[in-house]
């Protein structure tokens, strides 16, 4: 995988204008109603047109059944899905399969046990996303709640696909975890926000430099 940014759940023009200008590979819109990110479909479809060409547009869905992955595909176009619920390496497969496009399964991490589900998506996901898994709370999203897991955990690490390291980034800490892990993608939502769904463009920008500061060292 080449060195990647991804900024997601990304809602509004002019954000989406700050992770585009600010040099991000990859922007990521939420179709998850619970989700304070959630888009519309209307919405998503203006942000992905505005996006096209300049980065690669992922639409991230939660165990979502095929009819809420199709209307997704056909209005925002999307050229990854991420798959951010309890999808088995089954259902990742039929999803790729059915909708003809890369896929990458995000996967829960909080201890080095997570880390051996990992093998069944080789040759089924395009990539993982390595995420701290969600607290345990009746109504915590499955993602995008800001934690970090304890990034040793990744060192020496054979994915045996590539992966996109995410959870509880930021400006402030992405340069040691691409130093620690040696992660090449990194991926952020709440540590770009200045509260959950409102993004900083300042923040989008400075996490930006900062992650490609920290690839090229
Ligand atoms: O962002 C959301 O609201 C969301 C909702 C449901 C499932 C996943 C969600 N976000 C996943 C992401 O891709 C986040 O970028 C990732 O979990 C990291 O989030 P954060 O720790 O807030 O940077």
């Amino acid at each position: 995988m080449d060195k990647l940014v991804k900024i997601c759940g990304l809602s509004t023009p002019d954000t989406l204008d700050a992770a585009l200008s600010a040099g991000a590979d990859w922007v990521g819109f939420v179709r998850f109603p619970k989700s304070p990110r959630h888009v519309s479909l209307e919405t998503g479809r203006d942000l992905s047109a505005q996006a096209k060409g300049r980065a690669l547009r992922v639409v991230l869905l939660v165990d979502a059944d095929d009819s809420f992955i199709q209307e997704a595909v056909e209005a925002l176009d999307p050229d990854l899905l991420q798959l951010h619920g309890h999808e088995g390496p089954e259902r990742v497969a039929a999803i790729r399969a059915r909708f003809g496009r890369p896929v990458m399964k995000a996967i829960g991490i909080a201890e080095a046990a997570d880390l051996s589900g990992l093998a069944a998506y080789a040759g089924v996901a395009d990539h993982v996303l390595l995420d701290a898994k969600p607290p345990r709370m009746p109504d915590a999203l499955p993602g995008g709640n800001g934690l970090s897991f304890d990034w040793r955990l990744l060192v020496g690490l054979d994915p045996r696909l590539p992966f996109m390291l995410s959870g509880g980034l930021g400006p402030g800490n992405v340069t040691e975890a691409i130093k620690l892990t040696g992660s090449k993608a990194v991926d952020v939502s709440s540590g770009v926000e200045v509260k959950p769904g409102v993004k900083d463009p300042d923040k989008i920008e400075a996490f930006v430099k900062a992650a490609r500061a920290a690839f090229a060292a």
